[in-house]
């Protein structure tokens, strides 16, 4: 049996907006295999980019648990939980979180000199010149286009070779040609390293190559999420 990288139980979240509880995500179970690439479908406010914030660890569910990598990350702190997505994880989201005072060369290199790793401006390089934007490397965030961020945002996640990419609309900001290279990329890096991608995205195209898609219906989900 191949190992279950990440596990929700009964996930639920729910805002308090003025008097009123609004449910958002109610009772999502899931797993999810090393290796596995799933797109997590729904319309919009249905609840996706709430249940990829919850999976990476970057929000906390209002009950129920996620499990990465066998280490149950929900009651851990800030400072517990913060070295597990750097070694685990790597996030593609619709803010791009760019440093403003680094170039777009500095954006991509920066985790993996966190890292201290001797090969972060080659890797860097490589990973800008496959999305086409090494003429920009020396260009700081506000020098960008929103598409040309996305992409510097990507490399970035992507410097480290994460175990699991979390991503949200990764191709939202971009021309047809420009989606299908960042997805290529991400393709690449699924089958070269087995990474483990689990994409939010309403294209079709892109969840046509998916193992599996799971449905998300006003914070249901609507087909099992068990490993397919
Ligand atoms: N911080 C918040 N406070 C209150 N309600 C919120 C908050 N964040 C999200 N919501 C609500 O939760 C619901 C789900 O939002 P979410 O962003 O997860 O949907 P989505 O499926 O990703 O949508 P889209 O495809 O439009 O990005 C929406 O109704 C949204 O208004």
């Amino acid at each position: 049996m191949r190992e279950v990288i990440l596990e929700a139980n009964e996930l639920s979240k729910t805002y308090t907006i003025g008097e009123r509880q609004e449910s958002v995500l109610e009772a999502v179970s899931l797993q999810v295999e090393a290796g596995e690439f799933v797109v997590i479908s729904g319309t919009s406010g249905s609840g996706k980019t709430t249940l990829l914030s919850i999976l990476s660890g970057l929000d906390r569910p209002s009950s129920g648990r996620v499990t990465m990598a066998g280490r149950d990350i929900t009651e851990l702190s800030e400072d517990e939980l913060a070295p597990v997505r750097n070694e685990l994880t790597g996030f593609v989201f619709q803010a791009f979180h760019l440093v403003p005072s680094l170039n777009a060369l500095e954006n991509v290199m920066f985790p993996a000199e966190l890292k201290r790793d001797p090969a972060a401006k080659d890797k860097a390089s490589t990973l800008l010149q496959k999305v086409g934007l090494w003429h920009r490397r020396h260009n700081y965030p506000q020098q960008l286009s929103g598409g040309e961020k996305q992409r510097v945002a990507i490399c970035r996640a992507l410097i480290n070779t994460p175990k699991i990419i979390f991503a949200d609309e990764p191709t939202g900001n971009l021309d047809s040609e420009n989606s299908r290279s960042i997805i290529e990329l991400l393709l690449e890096l699924h089958r070269e390293h087995n990474t483990t991608l689990v994409m939010a995205t309403h294209s079709g195209e892109v969840a046509a190559q998916a193992d599996r898609i799971i449905q998300l219906h006003d914070g249901r989900l609507q087909n099992g999420g068990g490993v397919g």
